[in-house]
């Protein structure tokens, strides 16, 4: 359970994040919408403890998220994932696997085969195309299946072949029980996938369904 209570967060005069309550729950899947700067990136930094709150109070699982602890069971797609360019595909993904040693290279040649990567995992990531690095990006995120999946416009750059995997695979993470956040531009993504949906307007949140 993700709960987060009067997030609040200042950068500069910019109000980002503006008196945020939320309870997210397993086995679902919420989405986020809102405009361009409303503050979708910064509540999902903030829920991954990448970013330390003015005030109010984010907890993962009974663990708060603060400055001296993050959840690590967390996997986030961000607009622009990156990788290292003279690594290939698979590379990429073994290296981050050796940190936490979850992930053996059956499950990588796994994840890569799910997003459509498969017959390019040797290629270098820099010859990628930008779907192709979308589609590592999220291989990245549910290599060590976590429990908590963050995707923040993962439609971007996708051909209709890589949003429908998208779709199934999210399906397929919240039959596993996983809490899931999408944020998306595109409404029809949002409304086929999600139980609630949030709009996000200059920090603040409301609920639209
Ligand atoms: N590194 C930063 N430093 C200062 N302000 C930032 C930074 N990153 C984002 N902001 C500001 O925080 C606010 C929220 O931005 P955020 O990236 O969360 O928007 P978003 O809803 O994800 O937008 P988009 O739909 O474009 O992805 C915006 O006003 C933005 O200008």
């Amino acid at each position: 359970m993700i709960k987060v209570t009067k997030a609040f967060k200042k950068i500069g005069s910019n109000q980002v994040l503006s008196e945020i309550n939320l309870e997210l729950e397993s086995a679902k899947v919420y989405g986020f919408q809102g405009e361009n700067g409303s503050g979708k990136t910064m509540l999902f930094r903030a829920i991954c403890g990448f970013i330390r709150l003015d005030s109010g109070c984010i907890e993962i699982d009974d663990l708060i998220i603060d400055g001296n602890a993050i959840y690590n069971d967390i996997g986030l797609l961000l607009e622009n994932p990156s990788f290292i360019d003279e690594l290939s595909g698979f590379n990429n993904l073994a290296m981050i696997a050796s940190i936490r040693k979850i992930a053996d290279k059956n499950r990588i040649i796994e994840v890569l085969d799910k997003v459509g990567l498969k017959h390019a995992m040797n290629k270098n990531y820099k010859t990628y195309s930008l779907g192709m690095k979308q589609r590592l990006g999220l291989a990245n995120v549910i290599l060590e299946d976590p429990k908590i999946l963050i995707f923040d416009e993962p439609t971007i750059a996708l051909d209709q072949k890589g949003v429908d995997s998208l779709i199934d695979i999210i399906k397929e993470e919240k039959e596993k029980g996983k809490t899931i956040l999408v944020s998306s531009h595109e409404k029809n993504i949002i409304e086929e996938l999600c139980d609630k949906i949030f709009f996000m307007e200059n920090g603040s949140l409301s609920e639209i369904s």
